[in-house]
């Protein structure tokens, strides 16, 4: 008999911690409806008691949602209370309480003598957390999971103990997170099947894992376990989450859908929708896909040599393992360009999983037809970079009003901008090490700021000399992140546009505290 695997999807809370990603409230939204598409069996939608904006996040995924929607906490009263107070209309809440088991962890984290001198001392406390968490949650909703964090590191006895004494406190699922992504697959496999030996009530609860790449072993060691009777996995698109990231959905799930040969697992997720959604997380967070990125990378489907291109032609089973068509890499059959109107642009941004209406429509086609005006074809890609650039929307923008750059191989760049800001004008000129360096002087000068630039990168969105420029820019200011994307056909105007669009939510967040950025921890 087939055997479902849950997927369960970290994107909007392990994703958005990876270094340099940042998402404002609109844009989780959309990633969650997008994952509903993908038909996903849980959405974790952040962590409420970390910041008021991802309380407000997850709240509104979770009033909109017709998934389980999981909110995660530590083990601690108020960090639940506040995750059921950011599920209280959600239809499916789960409360997904952790807290750390390993010896590493528990000496180097809860070093406090309030937790016990010895290790055995504080094990005690852990567990007593663990339960009393798990038990409080309970007052909220049945469906409660508890995370062992760094269970990979975990000593297999105390494991044990710890999930065996949740799951009789009432946890649904148990998820055994390889948190450092330090264990091999083999091993990782046996941790799991050990545990089905050792814990008696296993069969009151969920398996699940989540495992990190650290190693570039999230995938194989997910894998591995579900072999071992694992039935929840936890992932991400893109594969993206703290440091080098989590196990990436669309490898787990087209691992098991392409070799199904091998075993009798299967997911629900509707693997035509896995590019789409790959497209919208990496337009949305910044984090460019690597082009040799399994599945979803720009070349995943694009044979070069000349000996691969003919097996292609006379098989392609030849070189492919899976149709792109299996995973949504589209087909593009219209051609958007400045004679489209608006039903051609709606019924393809539809296509793409962003559902746009009335006047929230009038304005996409706006930007939609300066964009066609410069360029011949609009690309999806293209579409997803304007979407990005929508949902961005500083609420008092630094608009860039002129600019003039000069550079070359012989002379100094220098460049001129005028800003316009709240009804007034500001004009200076900078040189700089490069176009750009001179573009974002000028605009510190004129706004007589210091630098507060983090990161800066340019790419282009689509193929062809004609293509897009997306520029992300981040500024950090103390702890919180601001991030301005820019998109034109010129790269220093993308450029100047991102920066001045991160300075703006930097603006808008000094003088509302709800604003539009997202505090990363940093
Ligand atoms: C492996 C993971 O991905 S875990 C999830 C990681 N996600 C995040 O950290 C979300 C962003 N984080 C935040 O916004 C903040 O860290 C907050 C709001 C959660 C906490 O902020 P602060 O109260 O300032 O605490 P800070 O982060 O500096 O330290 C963590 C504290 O929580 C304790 N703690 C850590 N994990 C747990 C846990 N699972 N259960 C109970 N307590 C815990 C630590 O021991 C430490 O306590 P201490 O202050 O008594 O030493
Ligand atoms: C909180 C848990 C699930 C986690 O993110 C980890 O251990 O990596």
């Amino acid at each position: 008999m087939k055997e479902k695997v849950l997927i369960f999807d970290t994107t909007l809370r392990d994703g958005e911690q990876s270094p340099g990603a940042s998402l404002n409230l609109q844009e989780k939204v959309e990633i969650a409806r997008q994952l509903e598409k993908l038909n996903v069996d849980i959405i974790e939608a952040g962590f409420p008691a970390s910041s008021p904006l991802q309380f407000e996040a997850v709240r509104h995924v979770g009033d909109e949602s017709g998934k389980i929607v999981a909110a995660l906490c530590r083990a601690m009263e108020n960090d639940i209370k506040s995750a059921h107070d950011a599920l209280r209309n959600a239809r499916y809440p789960r409360i997904h309480t952790f807290i750390s088991t390993s010896d590493i962890h528990i000496m180097g984290k809860f070093g406090h003598e309030r937790y016990g001198k010895t290790l055995a001392e504080k094990q005690r406390s852990i567990l007593k957390m663990a339960v009393d968490a798990v038990r409080y949650a309970k007052t909220f909703t049945d469906d409660i999971e508890f995370s062992a964090e760094d269970a990979g590191r975990t000593d297999p006895a105390y494991l044990a103990e710890i999930i065996e004494a949740v799951i009789e406190a009432g946890a649904t699922t148990v998820n055994i997170p390889d948190t450092t992504g330090y264990t091999w697959p083999s091993e990782f496999g046996k941790k799991i099947a050990d545990l089905k030996q050792r814990v008696t009530n296993i069969d009151q609860a969920v398996i699940s894992v989540h495992c990190h790449n650290d190693l570039g072993l999230a995938v194989a060691n997910t894998l591995s376990s579900i072999e071992n009777g694992a039935r929840q996995a936890e992932c991400s698109i893109n594969g993206i989450g703290e440091r080098a990231g989590n196990a990436s959905l669309e490898e787990i799930v087209m691992g098991l859908k392409v070799r199904s040969d091998l075993h009798d697992f299967y997911t629900d997720i509707v693997t035509e929708e896995i590019y789409n959604t790959s497209r919208m997380v990496s337009s949305f967070t910044g984090l460019i896909i690597q082009p040799n990125k399994a599945i979803v990378g720009d070349n995943a489907f694009a044979h070069e040599s000349g000996i691969h291109q003919d097996g292609m032609l006379k098989n392609r089973q030849t070189y492919e393992v899976m149709t792109p068509e299996s995973v949504g890499v589209p087909q593009t059959t219209i051609v958007l360009g400045r004679h489209s109107g608006k039903h051609g642009l709606q019924a393809r941004l539809s296509s793409l999983g962003y559902k746009v209406t009335g006047e929230e429509l009038e304005k996409v086609y706006e930007r939609f037809l300066s964009v066609a005006d410069k360029k011949k074809e609009i690309y999806d890609d293209d579409l997803r970079v304007l979407m990005g650039d929508e949902l961005n929307k500083p609420l008092e923008p630094l608009e860039l009003d002129y600019l003039h750059v000069n550079s070359g191989t012989a002379s100094i760049p220098t460049a001129t901008v005028r800003i316009r800001a709240k009804g007034n004008t500001y004009e200076e000129s900078s040189t700089g090490d490069g176009p750009v360096d001179a573009c974002f002087r000028a605009i510190e000068r004129a706004l007589s700021l210091g630098s507060l630039l983090y990161s800066y990168s340019v790419r282009s969105t689509t193929a062809g000399r004609q293509a897009l420029g997306e520029a992300t820019v981040r500024l950090k200011d103390g702890k919180h992140l601001f991030t301005g994307r820019g998109v034109s056909t010129d790269i220093i105007e993308a450029s100047a546009k991102a920066y001045l669009q991160a300075l703006s939510l930097r603006q808008d967040a000094e003088e509302n505290e709800n604003n539009n950025t997202i505090d990363n921890g940093i």
